[in-house]
């Protein structure tokens, strides 16, 4: 099997990646998530991950370079990873008894050939309506600060959820389904490696 790379610095990432039990190295890109001003979501997302798979690329001799990309989009609003602790509340003010949408890009490099995969996932997410209190209380826990939209599904911020639609994965960061897909189109298949180990 190809050896394969995480070109991420998320720990969230790491965490959802050995769920799927390969074995993988992580590569931390070094890129900058400039603004796209213009671009759909999707096109966004898709654009920042190839970014993340070819900066680390040049490194890897052979193998798959995996890399994500993660937004929240409200009424058409990007929100990434917020500034600060005043952006971040902002964020959840928007998000607050609404409904949006979260984002993955996803690119899959192969090397040596250099072959590119990129995709992305969408799912729905509801909020129920926050309290301005409560979102104080929220952002003072820290946990929104490094996380697209101000929140995490996987900590706290689940105490916000009234719904998703669509594949809760890719909402922490790493649409599992949809890359288990992309593997295979290189040959890679998360349960056929499992029950050969
Ligand atoms: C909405 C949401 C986002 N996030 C995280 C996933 C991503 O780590 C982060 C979005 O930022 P990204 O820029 O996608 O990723 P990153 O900078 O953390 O890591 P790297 O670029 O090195 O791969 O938000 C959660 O952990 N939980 C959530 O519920």
């Amino acid at each position: 099997m190809l050896p394969i790379y995480l070109a991420s610095s998320s720990p969230r990432r790491k965490m959802l990646l050995e769920q799927l039990g390969l074995p993988f190295t992580v590569v931390p890109p070094d890129v900058e998530e400039e603004e796209h001003d213009g671009l759909p979501p999707r096109k966004l997302v898709e654009a920042l991950a190839a970014k993340k798979a070819r900066a680390v690329a040049p490194a890897i001799s052979r193998g798959l370079v995996l890399a994500a990309d993660t937004v929240v989009v409200f009424q058409d609003r990007v929100l990434g990873k917020p500034a600060g602790p005043r952006e971040a509340a902002f964020m959840l003010s928007l998000l607050s008894g609404n409904e949006h949408e979260v984002y993955t890009g996803l690119a899959v490099m192969e090397k040596p050939s250099g072959r590119l995969v990129v995709t992305h996932e969408c799912t729905r997410v509801r909020f129920r309506t926050l309290e301005e209190e409560e979102i104080a209380r929220y952002v003072a826990t820290g946990e929104p600060l490094d996380k697209a939209g101000a929140y995490a599904a996987q900590g706290l911020g689940a105490i916000f959820i009234a719904g998703i639609k669509g594949c809760y994965f890719n909402v922490v960061g790493l649409p599992l389904a949809r890359l288990a897909r992309v593997l295979r189109e290189f040959g890679v298949d998360p349960l056929k490696c499992f029950l050969e180990k």
